[in-house]
């Protein structure tokens, strides 16, 4: 538990993790069709029972033990039992696991809409941004909270009709807000299909007594000034936020990503914003280049120990300067600086004077030596050991997307091979997560004992998503990590 009374509370990427928001694959995934997959931000359909069954469980498994042992010790025999009907895993359902650690938000939105006024002003919001008839906006009003939910999630009513498209993104929960200290940014999202998320996240926030206490803490990004009449595509005035493009390393410093998803003018605003509250003291700007593969800072690089980092070569010292040693391309595509990354980093007293990093090797080591006072040498870990083509391969399958669960000892994807060997390299130690969770019900460990590892899960569809386990989960609280400076 944490120590002290805050409900959240979050300065680190790496201090251990005791609460978080996590939404588990919902049917919705399951109706995802070939001609909206790219519409909708998968890259292929995934099997729905695989993706729940054989790889999200884990993880949720992983979790409760680490954040809410309770929940789970000496009962996993029964919880994943013969009847093989999930219902643990279930929001809804009464044998659902309903922690305050591991919190569901699909649970939240049902509680939330026990409400009548909230019940009644969601769904006319809902019904708004999906263009829902007057008929199904009224029909809606007679389901209990718990169907509702389901079908705000999924799109699809109890009697199997599909009133709107499913939001099979929402199990990313890193992208609807970003818990900076004890203050919540909420995010705005780039791509249509991630719109009613930000909504329904939006409602839980400030309707939800978990969060009550943090109400006045929550930041929304204002849009730009008649931002109404700005064109429709490609104008960097558009305020477009993804919590994938936040990253708090300390109490005093965050990173903020400009990318596909993430617009200049949000970036602008979110450092006055933060500045202003005096949330933090420094904030980083990640320009790298807009591109699906790249999609959030998230996807190209994570800490795993305050002087350890998994990152993509190509953004490291070498590749930069390799890229810049043929004079003739360099003259030729010198103006192509959209494919460069780009670090300003500007501090509350003294604005107008940045600082510039070259690469992003050079920022990491300067949080790892400077923010986080490290005396020991930073190291990175690169994605597919830095091999071509197993580098951008695994890159793509989000090796560079880990989630900590305490400094040193991170979950990752099993399929990143060439990652994996790159963390033992590093001297990690590489553990699967159905062994380890026997292990762990036989007490031959325990979560205490486990250091400096990689956790390797089942990832065969999660992985079609394009997301990671940094982006399946939206801490809330971690716990502060010692630093001496
Ligand atoms: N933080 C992240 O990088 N989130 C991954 C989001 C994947 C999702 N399919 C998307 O394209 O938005």
């Amino acid at each position: 538990m944490p120590k002290d009374n805050a409900f959240a509370s979050v300065t680190s990427e790496i201090g251990t993790l005791r609460k978080l928001l996590v939404h588990s694959p919902d049917s919705g995934l399951g109706k995802v069709v070939p001609s909206k997959a790219q519409d909708w931000l998968f890259e292929d359909i995934v099997h729905l029972d695989t993706i729940r069954r054989k790889e999200y469980d884990y993880y949720t498994k992983i979790l409760l033990y680490f954040l809410d042992p309770e929940k789970i010790q000496g009962r996993l025999k029964k919880i994943d039992g013969k009847d093989g009907q999930r219902n643990f895993y279930k929001p809804g359902h009464k044998e659902f696991y309903r922690s305050e650690k591991v919190i569901e938000l699909q649970w939240l939105l049902e509680e939330i809409l026990e409400d009548r006024e909230i019940r009644l002003t969601l769904i006319a919001s809902v019904c708004a941004v999906e263009g829902c008839s007057y008929a199904i906006q009224q029909n809606l009003m007679d389901y209990p909270a718990a169907d509702l939910a389901k079908i705000f999630i999924s799109g699809t009513a109890t009697d199997k009709s599909m009133l709107f498209p499913p939001i099979p993104n929402f199990i990313f929960t890193r992208d609807i807000g970003i818990t900076i200290n004890n203050h919540i940014l909420l995010n705005k999202p780039a791509k249509k299909a991630r719109t009613r998320e930000a909504l329904l996240v939006r409602y839980i926030f400030f309707n939800h007594p978990l969060f009550a206490s943090l109400r006045e803490n929550i930041i929304e990004l204002p849009d730009t000034h008649q931002h109404f009449l700005l064109p429709k595509e490609g104008d960097e005035k558009k305020v477009t936020l993804e919590g994938g493009d936040v990253m708090v390393v300390t109490k005093d410093h965050v990173l903020i990503g400009v990318s596909e998803r993430t617009s200049m003018e949000a970036a602008h605003q979110a450092i006055h914003a933060l500045f202003e509250r005096n949330v933090v003291k420094k904030v980083s700007i990640v320009k790298i280049p807009k591109k699906r593969d790249y999609m959030h800072i998230d996807t190209v690089f994570t800490q795993v120990k305050r002087n350890v980092w998994v990152m993509l070569g190509n953004f490291s010292k070498k590749a930069i300067k390799k890229e810049d040693a043929d004079t003739v391309q360099r003259i030729l595509e010198g103006k192509k600086d959209d494919n460069k990354i780009k670090i300003i980093q500007f501090r509350k007293k003294d604005l107008e004077n940045p600082v510039y990093f070259d690469n992003l090797e050079d920022l990491l080591n300067d949080i790892s030596r400077n923010d986080m006072g490290c005396d020991e040498k930073t190291r990175f870990i690169y994605s597919g050991n830095n091999e071509f083509p197993f580098d951008a391969r695994e890159q793509w399958t989000d090796s560079c997307n880990v989630l900590a669960l305490k400094e040193g000892v991170v979950l990752g994807y099993d399929r990143n091979d060439k990652t994996a060997d790159a963390f033992e390299n590093a001297g990690f130690k590489i553990l699967h997560a159905k062994e380890l969770l026997d292990e762990l019900e036989a007490g031959t460990i325990t979560t205490d004992e486990i250091k400096d590892s990689l956790i390797l899960m089942p990832s065969a569809e999660l992985s079609r998503a394009r997301g990671g386990f940094h982006c399946m989960s939206m801490p809330i609280y971690r716990e502060e990590l010692k630093i001496e400076n």
